[in-house]
């Protein structure tokens, strides 16, 4: 089945990306949300990152003018239904995801795609929600989504073949790379990259460092790019933390318990860059530690 229309629901900072990527390809995006605030600043940071681009030859300024061409957006939900592939990028709650696909199912065309890009949740769970499990599979990118290769394919236990190589072939036109995972808790990525993130966290929760000599001892000791709070700042320290609990949850083992620490700046609002504030505060000229 070709797709030409991409829906995404979730105008923030993976919502933003998916949509860029999307439109800097060729298709045709038509980007929701719950506030009218989210998708102006979505549409000024596409602009943004597309400019990035150009100003570094990566791309012409016609083609920056024909991704933003590309792009609408709108507040409702239902509008979506013309689409035929719909990328769900909203917060990584449950509920919020379930509610949205059953909210959106009624206004589907019978051959539009469905998909996540969840961070950890279950794609089986997921899809049983929905008319179409057969063609509902996690279509998870990577953050910031215009520089990160990879998109992981995850297929729930009614994914179809045809629905697989659909998505296969979407992410060889976004010039991107997939990687297959099944659907267990938090997939590969975080699986694995969380769990790290989380103890960085139990570290300075313990005292062993600070969060200045935490992230120089992983960018200069084992070569991040970013430091691993200073990656959590990044992500969104709400979804950090919505990931160890799906992985403590899933798989019932308490060493995927998260950190105190991390629940406590969750608790307080200080959900990283996206707020202002993290384990850096971000809203002077450069990023000062918040402990
Ligand atoms: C949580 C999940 O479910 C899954 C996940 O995403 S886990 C998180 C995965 N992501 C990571 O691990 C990110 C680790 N960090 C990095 O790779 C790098 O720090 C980084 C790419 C984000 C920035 O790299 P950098 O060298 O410091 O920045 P810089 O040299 O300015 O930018 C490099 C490129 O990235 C682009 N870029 C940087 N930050 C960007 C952003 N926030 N949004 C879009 N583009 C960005 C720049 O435009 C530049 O693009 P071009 O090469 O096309 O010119
Ligand atoms: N952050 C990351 O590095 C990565 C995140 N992901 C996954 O992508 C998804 C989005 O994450 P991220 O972009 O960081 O989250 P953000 O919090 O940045 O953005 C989520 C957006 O969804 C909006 N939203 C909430 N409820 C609804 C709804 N019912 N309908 C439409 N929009 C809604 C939010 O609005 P409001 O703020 O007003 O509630 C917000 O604008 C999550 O599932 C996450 O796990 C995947 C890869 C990387």
């Amino acid at each position: 089945m070709a797709v030409q229309t991409v829906g995404i629901i979730g105008a923030g900072q993976m919502g933003n990306g998916i949509a860029h990527v999307f439109a800097l390809a060729g298709y045709d995006v038509l980007m929701t949300d719950i506030s009218q605030d989210a998708l102006d600043k979505a549409l000024s940071l596409i602009d943004r990152n597309l400019e990035r681009q150009v100003s570094r030859d990566r791309i012409t300024a016609d083609d920056k003018k024909i991704a933003m061409a590309r792009i609408r957006t709108t507040l409702k939900l239902a509008d979506l239904g013309q689409t035929d592939l719909v990328i769900e990028a909203a917060t990584e709650r449950e509920t919020v995801k379930q509610a949205i696909f059953e909210d959106l199912v009624p206004h589907l065309k019978p051959h539009t795609i469905l998909t996540s890009n969840t961070s950890s949740i279950s794609i089986t769970r997921l899809a049983s929600r929905t008319d179409r499990p057969e063609k509902f599979m996690g279509f998870h990118f990577m953050n910031p989504v215009p520089v990160m290769q990879l998109v992981e394919l995850i297929r729930g236990i009614a994914t179809d073949e045809e629905t697989y190589k659909t998505l296969h072939e979407v992410v060889e036109k976004l010039g991107k790379t997939s990687a297959s995972a099944e659907d267990f808790p938090a997939f590969i990525v975080n699986r694995i990259l969380m769990p790290m993130i989380n103890e960085a966290v139990y570290t300075l929760y313990e005292g062993v460092g600070s969060v200045k000599s935490i992230d120089e001892s992983m960018k200069l000791g084992a070569n991040w790019p970013m430091g691993p709070l200073e990656l959590a700042d990044f992500i969104g320290l709400d979804t950090c933390l919505a990931i160890m609990n799906v992985l403590h949850d899933g798989l019932a083992d308490t060493k995927y318990r998260p950190c105190p620490l991390l629940t406590k700046y969750v608790e307080a609002g200080w959900l990283g860059r996206k707020t202002g504030r993290g384990f850096y505060d971000y809203r002077g000229d450069t990023p000062v530690p918040t402990r």
